[in-house]
């Protein structure tokens, strides 16, 4: 595991204004980093895996270990954000899915299940501080949380219909959580990528922030209305509200990785990921 905890005793005086402990570790090869405010209780979650934030198996597991350490030191809050400029998360990493190996291929799957359940199902209150673009993948996470506040000009959705791929049931489920059910359908038909303003107005993000900073505060504001909430009656509700979509996933996970598996090794879909990889690596040439 890579991720890197710094629940803080020491807080650096650099960061004390803005009061995140700063991490004690260099954490330049981190995948994640983790920041616990000592006076708040509220970690940051930083996905660190340049260029774009692609959700390989090792990010995974660097993210599940990070949010289950978050939970277990009874954070308030958890705060999930890009250390990147420009991107928030490309979503998965597709080379993970190009030529697979198999067994790494299944436990690539499980990874992203086990990510989802942990943040999906979080006691910790959870918000995503979304500076940058945000496809696929990369939405699931902002959608998984309780709370999303994005940065202008940049875009977020679940795309997979124009990919050719038909995004799981908690996909689904999750996009229903956060939008109507109409606004969801269509979305996820037209595999649309939507623009910071066009989330805002239909609900898939609750605010907008200008900067990183003032992205954070709202989340963080966020959190400090539930200042008068019992939190084991606050996490209670969230559960049950979220159960049927959880306990959806865990009846069906081995099914789910068979049926992810069976979809990839498809010589079309093969086809169609090697092609979708040429046409990104050329448009960055
Ligand atoms: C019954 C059902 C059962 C099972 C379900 C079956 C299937 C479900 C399967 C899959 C679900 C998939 C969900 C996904 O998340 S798929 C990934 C979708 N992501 C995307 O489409 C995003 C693609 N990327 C972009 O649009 C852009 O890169 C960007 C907007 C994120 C960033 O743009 P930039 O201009 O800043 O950067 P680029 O030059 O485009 O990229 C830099 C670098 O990164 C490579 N790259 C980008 N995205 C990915 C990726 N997702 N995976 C791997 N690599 C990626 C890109 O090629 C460049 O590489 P080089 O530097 O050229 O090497």
């Amino acid at each position: 595991m890579q991720s890197a905890l710094i629940v803080g005793k020491k807080i650096c005086s650099s960061l004390l204004l803005r009061n995140w402990v700063r991490p004690l570790s260099a954490a330049s090869d981190k995948l994640t980093n983790v920041e616990v405010n000592d006076k708040t209780g509220f970690a940051k979650l930083t996905m660190n895996r340049p260029p774009v934030n692609g959700l390989n198996l090792d990010l995974l597991r660097d993210l599940h270990q990070s949010i289950q350490d978050i939970e277990k030191n009874k954070c308030r809050g958890l705060i999930l954000t890009s250390a990147s400029n420009t991107i928030f998360s490309a979503g998965l990493d597709i080379m993970e899915m190009y030529k697979p190996d198999q067994e790494r291929l299944k436990q690539f799957w499980t990874a992203l299940q086990d990510v989802w359940l942990a943040l999906y199902g979080s006691a910790v209150p959870t918000a995503a501080a979304i500076n940058g673009h945000s496809p696929a993948g990369g939405c699931l996470l902002a959608a998984s949380c309780e709370y999303r506040v994005m940065l202008p000009k940049y875009t977020i959705g679940l795309n997979e219909t124009q990919l050719g791929i038909v995004a799981p049931k908690w996909f689904m489920s999750t996009f229903r959580n956060v939008l109507p059910r109409r606004i969801a359908e269509q979305a996820l038909t037209q595999g649309k990528m939507f623009t910071s303003d066009e989330a805002l107005k239909i609900g898939l993000v609750d605010e907008l922030a200008a900067t990183k900073e003032e992205a954070l505060l709202k989340c963080e504001k966020f959190f400090a209305s539930f200042a008068k909430t019992d939190p084991i009656a606050r996490y209670l509700t969230k559960k049950q509200l979220r159960h049927n979509d959880i306990k959806e996933l865990l009846d069906e996970k081995v099914q789910d990785v068979e049926n992810f598996v069976l979809f990839v090794n498809q010589p079309s879909v093969q086809k169609g990921l090697g092609l979708y990889l040429e046409s990104l690596k050329k448009k960055a040439k």
